[in-house]
């Protein structure tokens, strides 16, 4: 007798598969993030779930190119994921044959709308499993996936078609786990990488030692340079005037620093909340939005995290290609350049503006420094050695440092990230 699962009668594959199929239709018809969770799962078959919907959205292009040569028509929607899933599953992971192609029959009868394409689906993953080495041969023998065309576009203008490719590629190979530990925290099995982060492969964060204790928080290594950018942040007021979920405030508690962490979304600051609950650490939280809100008192420091089309973090969420669009960059772009120049307001003289952004575009990162040193005559901007920073020659960048996804591809990559250091006219505080 079957013994029934956490999911009723489904085993944890057909549940985790039928997640996949939910999320990827969350992505691709409702504009809804993979991190909504929205898979209907939870434990493992949740995280198998997740795994599987963002591995299909990675490889979606070479699936669509192998599924239109083998269809005369469209299927509906719900059918054209599910041989995505399948297809991506079988070349991408190795998955046994049997399993993937009779989940997949499974889930066309699952819905009456869906049941009659359950012999198209059949028909499709019988005639690709019958001689695997050539449809895997098929597969590699694709160009690699593309991102849309108005990100290919300005990247290949900003960093050449070269680099381009190269960050395609990065995207593919997805992103290790990163954490930002405490001082003197080690954490076994971990890599320690030379800009300080702690490095591994993966695995279910909560079991990790030194999670329970908040002795680290999970943080790409790329996020985490902006605050070392500082220096010794000892005894500074510092307000971190885009807080949540608050990666960079418990970098900078963790510092010594007395931290205002601000944001515009109480959903987003109750993971600050939570964050500095676990790590023990302190900041005083303020939800208000950064164009209206003025201290009480200003600070030594402002960063600026700044809202963006968080681009360098594709390889992190695959889901992000399929849900921007070309608008959305003028509008965070207006965003960015205001919260720059309300940012400067909250300053002391001599106070420093840490501006960053998790994007591969320009027009999120150099050109809105170089705006802003244009817009503030009095305001420079600190030089950055890369090398200081544990950080390859080529993050120099003009009036910063500029990270793109295929540094350190030897490393396991690094998200794409753009930091500046500005300082305003005046006596530099103690
Ligand atoms: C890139 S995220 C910040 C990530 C964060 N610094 C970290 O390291 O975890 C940008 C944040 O800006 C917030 N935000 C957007 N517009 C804002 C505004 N007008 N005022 C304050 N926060 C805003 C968003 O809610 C979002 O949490």
């Amino acid at each position: 007798m079957t013994q029934p699962t956490p999911h009723g009668d489904m085993p944890e594959s057909l549940a985790a598969r039928t997640g996949a199929i939910r999320l990827l239709a969350h992505v691709l018809r409702d504009g809804r993030m993979l991190s909504d969770g929205a898979s209907g799962l939870d434990g493992p078959a949740a995280a198998r779930a997740l795994r599987l919907a963002g591995l299909t959205l990675r490889h979606m292009g070479q699936a669509d190119a192998m599924l239109k040569t083998r269809m005369q028509r469209q299927p509906a929607a719900k059918i054209r994921d599910i041989l995505r899933l399948a297809l991506t599953e079988l070349c991408a992971e190795g998955s046994a044959a049997h399993g993937v192609v009779n989940d997949a029959v499974a889930m066309a009868r699952m819905s009456p709308k869906t049941t009659k394409q359950a012999g198209l689906v059949n028909a499709v993953l019988r005639g690709l499993t019958a001689d695997m080495p050539a449809t895997l041969a098929e597969w590699e023998a694709l160009p690699a996936p593309t991102l849309p065309i108005w990100l290919r576009k300005p990247l290949a203008a900003s960093w050449g078609r070269d680099r381009l490719e190269a960050i395609e590629a990065a995207h593919l190979r997805g992103a290790p786990l990163d954490l930002t530990p405490k001082p003197g925290v080690s954490v076994p099995g971990a890599v320690e990488l030379p800009t300080g982060s702690l490095r591994l492969e993966g695995g279910q964060v909560s079991i990790l030692p030194g999670f329970a204790e908040g002795d680290w928080w999970v943080q790409d290594a790329a996020a985490a340079i902006p605050v070392r950018l500082l220096g010794d942040l000892t005894g500074l007021r510092v307000l971190d005037l885009c807080a949540a979920p608050g990666g960079k405030t418990l970098q900078l508690a963790s510092g010594g620093a007395h931290v205002t962490a601000l944001d515009i979304s109480g959903k987003r600051l109750r993971r600050v909340s939570q964050n500095l609950d676990r790590t023990g650490l302190t900041a005083e939280i303020v939800e208000a939005d950064a164009l209206e809100w003025t201290p009480e008192e200003p600070f030594d420091v402002v960063l600026l995290d700044a809202p963006c089309t968080a681009t360098g973090t594709i390889r992190r969420h695959p889901d992000l290609p399929h849900l921007r669009e070309a608008r959305d960059i003028e509008t965070l772009t207006k965003l960015q350049y205001q919260l720059i120049d309300r940012a400067l307001t909250f300053l002391n003289p001599g106070g420093r503006l840490v501006f960053c952004t998790c994007s591969l575009l320009a027009v999120e990162g150099e050109h809105q420094v170089s705006a802003a040193l244009k817009r503030h005559p009095s305001l420079s901007a600190i030089p950055l050695d890369p090398a200081s920073f544990g950080l390859p020659e080529a993050a120099a960048s003009p009036h910063g440092l500029r990270l793109l996804p295929d540094l350190w591809a030897d490393r396991g990559g690094l998200d794409g990230f753009y930091m500046a250091v500005l300082r305003t006219a005046g006596a530099t505080p103690a």
